[in-house]
């Protein structure tokens, strides 16, 4: 046990000036005897707590690979997302509506103007369930009716053993991957929990995304998968996660508030890089030696880790699926993604 404040004074110096200090700084322990600026701004509970070796990561989540260069792309790019979630919208939402799932992110933002253009006459009558604060806003901001999670479940009830859990008619997100199998990545962002539960209620699940984010297997372009932890457990999670051939998982930073990013549910998001994931109907060829595993496979032995929530991966069934087996089986991956293409148009996978 030594006091992290300590590592202050004992660590080989880098980098931390303003110009530099985004992706620079890796651990606590690195961090450079002279910059009391950024131990200042620490709150005093990192400065005072006793820690065992290894010390708490802080640095920011691997950076996503997707960059665009300039703004004439970040247009395209935002062009493409809007008409894939206009197509989204005219395919899969209907007057009869009752709830309406909600997701997070920059995408998703279009499916809910989409929504609003359709005016009041269609969606007076319903209620909009969103998965977090930004969702919240976004719903509320389009002058759409907000319904959070607890209050649906008490809106619909119980009906008793054997009923269904889909109360919601539809529920619209967007991804950070998708592979062959429309299974996901998601949490990129920060939120995956509210997702999950969200899309664990819907009928169905339609991602719309930007062509980006399509890969024939999850962890091809994007690096990491985001976990949802506590943060009394978070480092025990993160050698868990090394236990099981993750690459130095990190817990996520947010440089705006220079500690842990902190989740709508107040938790700690870990991001853990591992290989290039197989297909779900590739299971013959799972290898935790190799780090060879499934969608299903990883989701389920992460789930296992003592102080995890839940994965940021969205696979397994889907919500019809779901259905025909049965009231007590999770269907969360999409049915359907609307990718917007960087010529303006867009493209189904189903
Ligand atoms: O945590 C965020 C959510 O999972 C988002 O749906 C995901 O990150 C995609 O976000 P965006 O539409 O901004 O790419």
């Amino acid at each position: 046990m030594k006091p992290i404040v300590r590592a202050f004074t004992t660590a080989p110096s880098i980098a931390l000036g303003t110009s530099r200090r985004p992706a620079a700084f890796r651990c606590i322990d690195n961090l450079p005897s002279a910059n009391y600026r950024f131990a200042a701004a620490l709150p005093q509970r990192f400065l005072q707590i006793r820690h065992p070796q290894p010390p708490f990561y802080i640095r920011p989540a691997p950076r996503r690979t997707m960059a665009t260069k300039g703004a004439g792309d970040v247009n395209l790019i935002e062009a493409a997302k809007r008409a894939a979630c206009q197509q989204a919208v005219k395919d899969n939402f209907s007057p009869s509506f009752k709830y309406v799932g909600i997701g997070s992110g920059s995408t998703i933002a279009y499916v809910v103007e989409a929504i609003a253009a359709l005016g009041p006459e269609v969606s007076a009558g319903m209620k909009f369930v969103p998965t977090g604060a930004g969702s919240t806003k976004l719903i509320r901001d389009a002058g759409l009716t907000v319904l959070q999670v607890p209050e649906l479940l008490v809106e619909v009830g119980f009906a008793g053993p054997g009923t269904s859990r889909q109360h919601l008619d539809i529920y619209f997100d967007g991804a950070d991957e998708v592979d062959a199998e429309l299974n996901c990545i998601k949490g990129g962002g920060a939120c995956l929990f509210q997702e999950k539960v969200v899309s664990r209620l819907s009928k169905k699940f339609i991602c719309v995304a930007d062509s980006r984010k399509k890969a024939d297997r999850l962890l091809t372009k994007w690096a990491y998968v985001p976990i949802e932890v506590s943060p009394i457990a978070a480092e025990l999670v993160r050698q868990a996660l090394i236990d099981l051939g993750s690459k130095d998982p990190v817990i996520r930073f947010s440089p705006s508030t220079t500690t842990y990013l902190i989740t709508d549910n107040h938790n700690y998001l870990i991001d853990a890089p591992f290989p290039t994931l197989l297909l779900n109907s590739q299971a013959e060829l799972i290898d935790p030696a190799k780090g060879l595993w499934t969608p299903d496979a990883l989701t389920a032995k992460i789930r296992g880790i003592l102080g995890v929530l839940e994965v940021g991966i969205f696979s397994g069934l889907t919500g019809p699926q779901a259905t025909a087996a049965g009231p007590d089986v999770e269907g969360v991956k999409p049915v359907k993604i609307y990718y917007g293409k960087p010529d303006g148009g867009f493209e189904i996978q189903e």
